[in-house]
C-alpha cells in the first residue's frame, strides 16, 4: 500500500453551506419532491465538498462521510441491521430515522459529549448481519468520476456494537467488515478509515479484548486496503497500546483533548495527528500544534496532519460573517479555515495566529450559601404561594407560531419596528396566560414567545457573546443549531427577561414563573473561549444569571425556574473526571440561584432520559422543584427518584410526539408517581417545553392533564 497522504480531515459538514440538505430533506418528507431529487442534492453537496477540499490543498480526501440522516444509521444499513418491521415501509431508511404513521422511529441519543444526535441501532435475536456496501461504493465511484481518490470512512465494529449494546455479536459483524475490505481492495482503494471514538471512554478488559480480536482479524484479512483506525473526543488511554499491538497501519489520535503519554507505543505506525480542533471555532495556535507534531515525529514511523475529529461539529465558513467584530473574526476558524490550517501545518512554514492573551477575570469559585434549609424554605413558600396539592405547571415555552418567527425575521430585515414586535410578543403572552387560566393550571408561564432559542436569546443580551449569521451546525437529521460564540468576559449589562415576566404577572392573580437558562446549559450550547478553564467560564455566566434572578425577585416574581437540560451532556467521558465536573457544575448552579430569598421558589428543569445517572447531582442543585422527562422514557426514572428530597415533577406528557395522551394515561402515570413519592412533593407537568407542538395538541393534552390531576386530588382529599 502507498503511504498515507500528508494531510487530511476525519470528516466534513454535510448539511450544505446554505443548509441545502435540510431544505431537500424537508421537501422530500413533505412530498414536494422525489427521492431522486433528494439524492441529486446529496451528490451535488459531495461534489462541492471534494472540490473545495482539493482546492484548499488537502491531500487525503474522505468519502462516505456524507449522510442523508446519520452516519450510525448508515452503518446499520451497511451491516444489514435493519429491524424487520421497517422493511415494508415506503422508505425504510427514513422510517427508522423518523417513524411513520404506524411505526415509532428508532431511539435517538447524543453522540458522545457533542450536541449531535445519532440513531441507536437496534440489534436483537432477529438481526441477521449482511453487508450492503452500496453507499460507500457509490460515493467512492462518484468521487473517482470527478477525478478524486478518496478514503472511505465507516464506523468501526467495536464502537458500532457498543452503541447498540451488542458487543457479543462481534464475530458476525467482523465477517461483514472483512467482506467490505475485500470489496474496497478490489476497487483499488488504498486506505479505509474505521472510526472508533468509543475507545476514548473507560473500557473494561473484555471490551479491550474485543478491540484486539477485531483488529487482529481485520488486520490479517487476505485482501484489504491499509487500515486507519480513528479515535477522537479524548485520549485513547489504555486502548492505545492495545490497538497499537494489532496489525492496523495507521492510528488517529486526538491531540487537542488527549495527551502524549503513551505515544511511544506507536513506533512503526502511521500516526494521524489530530492537532486542529474539530470541536471549537478558534484558529489553531501554531506553537502548540507544531510542538505536538514534533513530539509525535519522535515516536511514529510517519505523521499525518489532521483534525482532532470530524469537522461535522463546526460551521462551514467564517467568510460572510460580516456582522462580527473584525477583531473576533480574525480569531475564528470554521471548517474551511481549519482545512487550510491542516494544509499549512503539513508544510513546515505554518504561521497561524497566536491567541490573544487571556483577559483573566477569574470568578471566585466559592458557592454562595444564601438560602436556608429546604424544609424552612418549603414552609415559607407554601404560606406565600398557597398552591393546591399536585400543582400543575408547564416547562416554559408554548407553541412558537409562524407569525412570531416571521415578525422576528422582519425586525432583522428592518421592515418591522422593535415597538411593533414587542406589542406582538405581549399579545402572545396574554393569549398564553388566558389559555392557562382557562385550562386551570396552577403555576403559569409566559410562554417564551420572545425567544428564538433558549440559549441564543440570552447570548444576544449578555456581554462576551457573539451570534453568527450562518454558523449552522447539524444537530440531527435536518435540524441545525447556530451556537453562539462565547469569546470574552461575560457580563449582564441590563435586565433581560424582567419586562416580559412583569407583563405576564400583571395579567393574572396566579403565580407566573420567571424563566431562565442555567449557566451550564448556556455554555454547553455555545462555542466557548479556550483560554480559561471551562469552570471559570461557567461561573462567569452563573454570575450573570444571578443578577437576573435578583432582578426578577425585585420585580415581584415569586417562582423562578432556571433550566439545566445540558447538565448531563457536559459530563466527562472518563469516570475519573466526572466527580470534579459535577462538583463545579452544581456549585455554578447554586451560585446562580442562591441569591433568591427563601420565600422564592426555585424550579429547575432537565430533560433526556438518562438523568438517573446524575440524580445525586440533580438533588445537589438544591432547587425547590425539579421537573424532569419521564413520560417519553416509559417512566423509567421513577425507579430512581424515591430518595429525592425536594419537589419533583416527572413528566406526564411526552411532548416529542404529536400524540395527545388520554386522561387515563396521565392518571396512570400520576398513580405510578404517587407510589414512589409523597403526594406533598409531587408536581404535575409535561416532559419538556411545548414550543414544537401546535396549540391544538397542547390544549387537548393539557386539558387531559388537568382532568386526571383533579380526579387524584379528590381522592387524596378523601383520604
Ligand atoms: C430543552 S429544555 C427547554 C426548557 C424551556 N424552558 C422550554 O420550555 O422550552
Ligand atoms: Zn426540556
Amino acid at each position: 500500500m502507498s503511504s498515507f497522504p500528508r494531510s487530511t480531515v476525519l470528516g466534513y459538514p454535510r448539511i450544505g453551506p446554505r443548509r441545502e440538505l435540510k431544505r431537500a430533506l424537508e421537501s422530500y418528507w413533505d412530498g414536494r419532491s422525489t427521492r431522486a431529487e433528494l439524492e441529486e442534492t446529496g451528490a451535488e453537496l459531495r461534489e462541492r465538498t471534494w472540490r473545495r477540499l482539493a482546492e484548499l490543498g488537502l491531500a487525503g480526501l474522505p468519502s462516505n462521510t456524507f449522510s442523508l440522516y446519520d452516519q450510525v444509521l448508515d452503518t446499520a444499513v451497511l451491516l444489514g441491521a435493519v429491524p424487520r418491521r421497517y422493511l415494508d415501509a415506503e422508505d425504510p431508511y427514513f422510517a427508522m430515522a423518523r417513524g411513520t404513521a404506524g411505526l415509532a422511529p428508532l431511539r435517538m441519543t447524543k453522540w458522545f459529549d457533542t450536541n449531535y444526535h445519532y440513531i441507536v441501532p437496534e440489534i436483537d435475536a432477529e438481526t441477521v448481519f449482511e453487508l450492503d456496501a452500496a453507499k460507500p461504493l457509490a460515493e467512492l465511484r462518484q468521487a473517482r468520476e470527478l477525478g478524486f481518490e478518496t478514503r472511505p470512512v465507516v464506523i468501526g465494529p467495536v464502537t458500532f456494537l457498543l452503541l447498540a449494546g451488542a458487543l457479543e455479536r462481534l464475530e458476525e459483524v467482523l465477517g461483514c467488515y472483512e467482506e467490505l475490505l475485500a470489496i474496497l481492495a478490489a476497487e483499488g482503494v488504498e486506505w479505509v478509515q474505521l472510526d472508533e471514538p468509543a475507545l476514548v471512554a473507560d473500557r473494561s478488559p473484555e471490551e479491550l479484548a474485543a478491540v484486539t480480536a477485531a483488529y487482529e482479524r481485520l488486520g490479517s484479512a487476505p485482501s484489504r486496503p491499509g487500515l486507519f483506525v480513528a479515535s477522537y473526543f479524548g485520549d485513547l488511554g489504555e486502548a492505545l497500546p492495545v490497538l497499537a499491538a494489532t496489525p492496523v497501519e495507521a492510528i488517529g489520535v486526538d491531540l487537542v483533548r488527549g495527551g502524549l503519554d503513551r505515544l511511544a507505543a506507536l513506533a512503526g505506525k502511521t500516526v494521524v495527528a489530530g492537532v486542529v480542533s474539530g470541536r471549537d471555532v478558534w484558529r489553531t495556535a501554531p506553537g502548540r500544534a507544531l510542538s505536538l507534531l514534533r513530539a509525535v515525529r519522535e515516536h511514529a514511523a510517519d505523521v499525518v496532519v489532521s483534525t482532532s475529529c470530524s469537522l461535522l461539529h463546526v460551521p462551514y465558513d467564517v467568510a460572510g460573517e460580516d456582522g462580527l467584530d473584525p477583531a473576533l473574526r480574525a480569531r475564528l476558524a470554521f471548517a474551511e479555515q481549519k482545512v487550510a490550517e491542516v494544509v499549512e501545518l503539513a508544510h513546515a512554514d505554518f504561521q497561524g495566529a497566536e491567541a490573544p492573551a487571556a483577559s483573566v477575570a477569574l470568578a471566585d469559585p466559592v458557592v454562595f450559601e444564601g438560602r436556608g434549609p429546604y424544609v424552612e424554605r418549603a414552609a415559607a413558600q407554601a404560606a406565600h404561594l398557597r398552591l393546591p396539592a399536585l400543582p400543575i405547571t408547564t416547562i416554559g415555552s408554548f407553541p412558537q407560531t409562524g407569525e412570531l418567527r416571521a415578525a422576528r425575521a422582519a425586525v432583522v430585515a428592518g421592515t418591522l419596528e422593535e415597538a411593533g414586535y414587542d406589542r406582538r410578543v405581549e399579545a402572545e403572552i396574554e393569549r398564553v396566560i388566558r389559555l392557562q387560566e382557562r385550562l386551570g393550571l396552577d403555576v403559569l408561564v409566559h410562554g417564551e414567545p420572545e425567544r428564538n432559542d433558549m440559549v441564543q436569546y440570552f447570548a444576544e443580551h449578555l456581554d462576551g457573546f457573539a451570534v453568527t449569521a450562518n454558523g449552522w451546525v447539524q444537530s440531527y437529521g435536518s435540524r441545525c443549531t447556530r451556537p453562539p460564540i462565547l469569546h470574552g468576559d461575560v457580563g449582564r449589562p441590563a435586565p433581560i427577561t424582567v419586562r416580559w415576566a412583569r407583563h405576564a404577572q400583571s395579567l393574572t392573580d396566579k403565580p407566573v414563573k420567571g424563566m431562565l437558562t442555567g449557566p451550564v446549559t448556556i455554555v454547553a450550547w455555545s462555542f466557548v473561549r479556550d483560554d480559561l478553564p471551562l469552570r471559570d467560564v461557567v461561573f462567569q455566566v452563573a454570575d450573570a444569571v444571578r443578577d437576573e434572578v435578583r432582578d426578577l425577585e425585585a420585580a415581584g416574581v415569586s417562582i423562578i425556574q432556571v433550566d439545566e437540560p445540558a447538565l448531563r451532556e457536559l459530563l466527562p467521558l472518563r469516570r475519573a473526571s466526572q466527580a470534579d465536573y459535577l462538583e463545579w457544575a452544581v456549585a455554578a448552579y447554586r451560585r446562580a440561584t442562591s441569591g433568591a430569598s427563601d420565600r422564592i421558589q426555585i424550579h429547575t428543569h432537565l430533560c433526556y432520559s438518562d438523568a438517573d445517572q446524575i440524580l445525586a447531582a440533580i438533588d445537589g442543585l438544591d432547587a425547590d422543584v425539579t421537573t424532569i422527562e419521564s413520560a417519553r422514557s416509559g417512566a423509567r426514572i421513577l425507579g430512581a427518584v424515591g430518595s429525592f428530597g425536594r419537589g419533583l415533577g416527572p413528566g406526564v406528557y411526552d411532548i416529542h410526539s404529536p400524540r395527545v395522551p388520554s386522561e387515563a394515561e396521565v392518571e396512570e402515570l400520576l398513580r405510578e408517581t404517587l407510589k414512589v413519592l409523597p403526594a406533598g412533593r409531587v408536581w404535575v407537568n409535561p416532559d419538556c417545553g411545548l414550543k414544537t407542538r401546535t396549540y391544538e395538541q397542547v390544549e387537548a393534552a393539557l386539558a387531559n392533564v388537568v382532568g386526571a390531576t383533579r380526579r387524584l386530588r379528590d381522592e387524596l382529599g378523601a383520604m
